[in-house]
């Protein structure tokens, strides 16, 4: 192995750690989320409230769209992945209400 090779396989381990945490904070937010959304999910079936909320979401999507822009993130790769976990909230939200 040259030294070059050497280098950069320490920087790709590097680059993995880091990986790794991050990707483990993503796991424990998204989890610390489900916990609210269950808990909406259940205050909303027992005051009879629609599973969705479109002007809510309308709102969440033009906040993430300037966040995702700050933080040099696709925007449109952050509304994809809001209305993914939405998607899978108002599943919730219907069981809780079935
Ligand atoms: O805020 C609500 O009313 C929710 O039910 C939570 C949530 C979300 O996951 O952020 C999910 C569904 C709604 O359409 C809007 C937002």
């Amino acid at each position: 192995m040259t030294d070059q090779t050497a280098r950069a396989a320490a920087l790709l381990a590097e680059h993995r750690e880091s990986i790794d945490r991050l990707d483990a904070i993503i796991v424990f937010t998204l989890a610390e989320r489900f916990k609210h959304t269950q808990a909406v999910g259940k205050l909303k079936a027992a005051h009879d409230l629609p599973p969705s909320d479109p002007a809510r979401e309308a709102a969440q999507i033009a906040r993430l769209t300037d966040l995702a822009t700050e933080a040099d993130l696709d925007p449109e790769f952050a509304k994809t992945f809001l209305a993914f976990i939405i998607q899978e909230v108002i599943k919730h939200h219907e069981q809780h209400q079935s």
